[in-house]
């Protein structure tokens, strides 16, 4: 097992977290008050349990639920810029280095806002958080993902908003929310959009429905990365230490499709029964492309030092497990590949050479 103190001190990458499922108790309480938001609880601590409590049925639509307080106090470009910024600050004083943060534009049009200035109000909070990080000695590279809802009908839309500000800081696409009876190729033509235009997509795929969700999103959206994807393990037989892979759990090996796997989440939303109980470990000795990730901090009460941590304890990782996920996280990101390097050389791999020196040396 590994210290908490190393595992918040190593660099980490984040590929799967939700901009408006990270929002700092107190924040929500402060943008509610301003617009009059009815919240659970005006109590920050209080409304920090309502949130984890809530989202403990083991049901992904109750979890869901949950977000309306969230994204009801984001509607305007003050308060998305607030929470950008924020989370980027967050993740930087917990040692992420690279982040990808997903949300979904549309849900945030009510108070008059218009799609993009809604993501260049993320843009700009994206940028305040970089540069304050730098300033603490904390440097962190934020980016953001742009979500269309499955349930509605504007992911083209999305898709073509994505694109539009690629070069803003924009680096991908995905679609979120309740799975069953939303397959992704209710979405095929922003699919298609992105990949006529050489974008980069990833799914929620294999979360609260099974293999032929990772199916579609793989192999008729064509998804770059499936968001959780804990489900491929039903394509896996293993009866004593035989190991058979089905067609489609072999392609996602093979090709190397990363996997953004977020352990707490997947207990709470009953994708799985326990930490312990978790795919990754499977999948990890598999050799799949498997990546840890938070998807939603406020709601899981989590960090990706947390998330780690757990992992470490149902699993004994030692810190060299944890460096193999982190540079499979980065070498999974939707940024240019010399960036990518550049992170791995520079950041990275020195990072966790000097915390696996002191262990060797204390040992
Ligand atoms: O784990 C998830 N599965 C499906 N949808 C999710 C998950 N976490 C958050 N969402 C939804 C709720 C948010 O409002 C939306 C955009 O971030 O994405
Ligand atoms: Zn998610």
């Amino acid at each position: 097992m590994v210290a908490r103190d190393v595992l918040h001190r190593a660099p980490k990458v984040l590929l799967h977290d939700h901009l408006d499922g990270g929002l700092r108790p107190q924040t929500i309480v402060d943008l509610a008050g301003v617009i009059g938001h009815e919240l659970p609880t005006s109590d920050a601590d209080g409304l920090a349990r309502w949130f984890a409590e809530s989202c403990n049925s083991g049901s992904l639509e109750l979890y869901l639920e949950t977000f309306r307080h969230t994204v009801a106090v984001m509607q305007t470009p003050d308060a998305l810029r607030r929470v950008a910024r924020e989370m980027v600050l967050d993740l930087a004083a917990d040692g992420v280095v690279y982040v990808e943060s997903r949300w979904a534009p549309e849900q945030h049009l009510t108070a008059g806002l218009e799609l993009d200035q809604a993501v260049a109000a993320v843009r700009d909070g994206l940028a305040e958080g970089m540069a304050e990080a730098r300033v603490k000695g904390t440097p962190i590279v934020a980016r953001q993902i742009l979500t269309a809802m499955r349930h509605a009908s504007s992911a083209r839309e999305i898709a073509e908003l994505a694109i539009r500000h690629r070069d803003e800081r924009v680096a991908g696409f995905d679609i979120a929310g309740a799975e069953a009876g939303y397959p992704p190729t209710r979405h095929l033509d922003a699919f298609d959009y992105i990949k006529r235009n050489n974008g980069y997509i990833t799914i929620h795929a294999g979360e609260a429905f099974g293999l032929p969700s990772i199916w579609e999103a793989v192999q008729l959206c064509g998804a770059n990365r499936l968001g959780h994807g804990v489900r491929v393990i039903d394509d896996i037989t293993i009866s004593g230490d035989q190991v058979q892979l089905g067609r489609l759990a072999s392609y996602i090996r093979n090709v190397r499709v990363p996997l953004e796997m977020c352990p707490s989440s997947n207990v709470q939303t009953g994708a799985v029964a326990s930490i312990a109980d978790h795919p990754i470990r499977i999948l990890a000795q598999l050799g799949f492309r498997v990546t840890v990730n938070t998807d939603n901090r406020l709601m899981s009460n989590t960090t990706m030092t947390r998330e780690f941590e757990r992992l470490s304890d149902a699993f004994d990782y030692q810190l060299s497990d944890i460096r193999w996920l982190t540079l499979n996280a980065i070498k999974s990101a939707f940024s240019p590949h010399p960036d990518r390097l550049a992170l791995i050389e520079n950041v990275i791999k020195p990072g966790y050479q000097t915390l696996l020196e002191e262990l060797d040396q204390s040992a």
